[in-house]
């Protein structure tokens, strides 16, 4: 290599008896110009040789640090979860880190907000227009509708129970008409704005650029702090509510929720908190590579727990494509299976239920040859929201039909599919490894920290003990 003999040169030039020395040195004779020259070029050498060394030192670096990096791969479906447990890693592990990114999450929480109020202006729309024909005794001022029979579900991404509910239409036709008002009219003019500002920032997904554009994100800001009182006003309308409650339409339960916060959020000084950020809602784009910094320093020495990559992937059938080049380094995967979502459909192939296809999934990659030696760790994921569902009614019988006529409770379905997933693992894989399944609400940071501390020393432990079996 062209650097070490560099290098040699200028170390061997200390040893005053070495005869390469001796050869080398400067003239006794020499004149206050050519010393001069000599120096400088002496000290350009030493500059260029400084770099070389430096170099060299960092390629070193990076060799070991490749070479001991711990690698974590997280899989699952869009929506499963992926990138809000990266949050939480970030949030339990590297907090400071965690405090200088939060700002950045502002404009996404905002656009989170404007597109919940496009979606209940998309549907006060469309009633409102059906309104003249289905007319039947308008109040003075008034519009009456009577709700459509079809209901559309499809402006919302994460489906509701009602997708799959062959009931859901059932009592269309017996319930009263919506009264709508002028008040009602009024209020989708002066939201209109939102519109724009939607349509300009895109939509909010994940990319290798920050957050979208900023600039015209932040023009989202001003006109969502300036239409602050109308969409409290929509929340808060009566008839809206009951539009959206006839349509089975539950917001407070899809992903980027912020409805309830718009006195907060719709401002010009919002600070999103922790809470905000993990609750955002961001669409991974491709495969985003997240490299995490212990601060902690409870940490063990061992180097391989000071820093971890971590692979965050875009879970829709079209990017799955994409993770295929990150197995083959992957030390571990955590794979994370909604469990709530038992009732719901993919949102890019609606013929597809949800949980199926995280059973599909599954069943791949612990069969995988190609992840054989890879550490598998499950988290069966959003159990907040299956016992809120459960709660409300939704039957799991009618979905899940081996479930059978066991209590229709989350903690019984949580049990019956983390035995289901266990059981796959087991039958599946291409050699015997451990099963690590958690049940988790990772929108908790709390309860999450204290799942991903035991992750973490799980996974070191494993990682520690095949390598002293190397
Ligand atoms: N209530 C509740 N919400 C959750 C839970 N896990 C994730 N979410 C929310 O669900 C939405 C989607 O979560 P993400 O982490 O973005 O999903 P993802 O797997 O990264 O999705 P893609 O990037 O599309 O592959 C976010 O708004 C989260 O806040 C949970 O356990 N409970
Ligand atoms: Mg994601």
């Amino acid at each position: 290599m062209a650097r070490s003999p560099r290098g040699r040169i200028r170390q061997l030039a200390t040893t005053s008896d070495d005869p390469l020395t001796q050869a080398i040195a400067p003239p006794p004779d020499e004149s206050e110009v050519a010393r001069a020259e000599r120096l400088r070029q002496e000290a350009e050498a030493k500059r260029i040789s400084d770099d070389i060394d430096e170099e060299l030192k960092r390629e070193r670096a990076v060799w070991k640090k490749n070479k001991s990096l711990f690698k974590l791969l997280l899989l699952g479906q869009s929506e499963s979860g992926k990138s809000t447990t990266l949050k939480n890693f970030q949030l339990a592990f590297a907090p400071n880190a965690w405090q200088q990114e939060r700002a950045s999450w502002r404009s996404v929480i905002q656009l989170n907000l404007v597109r919940s109020v496009n979606i209940i202006l998309d549907v006060l729309a469309e009633e409102m227009a059906a309104a003249p024909s289905r007319t039947t005794s308008p109040g003075p001022g008034s519009i009456v509708t009577s709700r459509p029979t079809s209901p559309n579900f499809h402006t919302i991404p994460a489906s509701p129970s009602a997708d799959l509910d062959p009931d859901a239409d059932a009592d269309a036709d017996t319930a009263p008409p919506l009264e709508f008002s002028h008040q009602h009219a009024l209020l989708k003019m002066r939201l209109t704005p939102l519109r724009q500002a939607a349509g300009n920032a895109g939509s909010v997904e994940g990319s290798t650029s920050e957050h979208g554009e900023r600039g015209r994100m932040d023009s989202a800001t001003e006109v969502l702090a300036g239409c602050a009182g109308d969409v409290r006003e929509l929340w808060a309308n009566g008839v809206v509510r009951t539009m959206l409650a006839r349509r089975k339409m539950h917001l407070e339960e899809s992903s980027g929720f912020f409805l309830d916060d718009v006195e907060r959020i719709a401002t010009r000084t919002y600070e999103p908190t922790d809470d905000d950020v993990v609750r955002a809602r961001f669409r991974t784009l491709g495969v985003q590579e997240y490299s995490l910094t212990f601060e902690n320093t409870d940490v063990t020495e061992r180097g391989i727990a000071k820093e971890w990559m971590i692979y965050d992937v875009g879970g829709a059938r079209t990017s799955r494509a994409a993770w295929l080049p990150y197995f083959e380094d992957a030390h571990a995967i955590l794979f994370l299976a909604p469990i709530s979502c038992f009732d719901e459909v993919l949102t890019e192939d609606r013929r597809v239920n949800r949980l199926e296809d995280s059973f599909i999934l599954w069943k791949a990659i612990v069969s995988s040859k190609l992840l054989t030696k890879c550490i598998i760790i499950l988290f069966l994921n959003k159990y907040d929201l299956l016992a809120r569902k459960l709660k409300s009614g939704v039957k799991v019988k009618k979905y899940l039909s081996s479930f059978g006529d066991r209590e229709n409770s989350a903690a019984v379905l949580a049990k019956y599919l983390h035995q289901k997933f266990r059981d796959q693992h087991k039958d599946l894989s291409p050699e015997p490894r451990s099963f690590y399944g958690y049940v988790t609400s990772v929108v908790d940071t709390k309860a999450t920290a204290s799942t991903l501390l035991s992750v973490r020393d799980g996974l070191l432990q494993q990682y520690l003990a095949k390598a002293d079996l190397v």
